[in-house]
């Protein structure tokens, strides 16, 4: 089960989730409580292992800035959420970062795992960062295969059933392993890699 740990935001959070296991974490470099400015997330950057994936999260930024933001940070993937093209995945790519594709899913989305290009399918609520969880049964009409990520309202208390239930390949979490909006809570961190992990075995 890969785990992703997002809106990470000082060196502790970092420290913690790459002890915790996770396999990335994630810093949002768009509008949010949980927004770094570039340079705190090259800081940031730079105490990831290389093992461990460093995303950098965006909505609503144009391809040519998310390519500029992830080449001075030094991330290591981009997250796009919305109605990018395909032409700006490539564009993005260009930067030499893996790319994870977001999106809600809704009647006619586009569930191939690539089909824009993309390293991973991450599908999450509509209001993405909300903490809000969405209907899992939708999964029954259209179902992706192979390296997709669950994300929307996770936390350490249903994460075990969204798994057994959704069958992901992955899961990603941000609200749920928050003390308040915007700051983690590191024993939640912990808990949510131990918890996703059970549900898997
Ligand atoms: O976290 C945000 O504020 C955010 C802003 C813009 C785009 C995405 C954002 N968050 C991503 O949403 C998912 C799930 O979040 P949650 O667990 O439901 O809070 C995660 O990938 C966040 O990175």
């Amino acid at each position: 089960m890969y785990v992703k740990l997002c809106g990470l935001r000082t060196e502790a959070d970092v420290e913690v989730a790459v002890g915790a296991g996770a396999d990335a974490v994630g810093f949002v470099l768009t509008e949010s409580p949980r927004r770094v400015d570039v340079d705190t997330a090259r800081r940031l950057v730079r105490e990831v292992p290389p093992d461990v994936l460093a995303v950098g999260v965006f909505r609503g930024v144009g391809a040519a800035e998310v390519r500029r933001l992830a080449e001075e940070s030094g991330i290591g993937a981009v997250q796009l959420h919305g109605d990018y093209p395909r032409e700006a995945f490539d564009e993005v790519a260009a930067a030499g970062v893996r790319l994870l594709r977001a999106v809600a899913l809704t009647p006619g989305t586009d569930v191939r795992v690539g089909a824009y290009g993309e390293d991973m399918l991450l599908l999450d609520s509509p209001v993405a960062g909300s903490g809000e969880r969405w209907d899992l049964t939708a999964l029954d009409a259209a179902r992706p295969e192979g390296r997709w990520l669950l994300a929307g309202g996770l936390g350490v208390h249903n994460v075990a059933e969204a798994v057994t239930r959704a069958r992901p390949w992955g899961v990603d979490v941000s609200s749920g392993i928050e003390a308040s909006r915007g700051v983690k809570d590191h024993g939640l961190m912990r808990e949510f890699v131990v918890a996703a992990r059970s549900a898997d075995a």
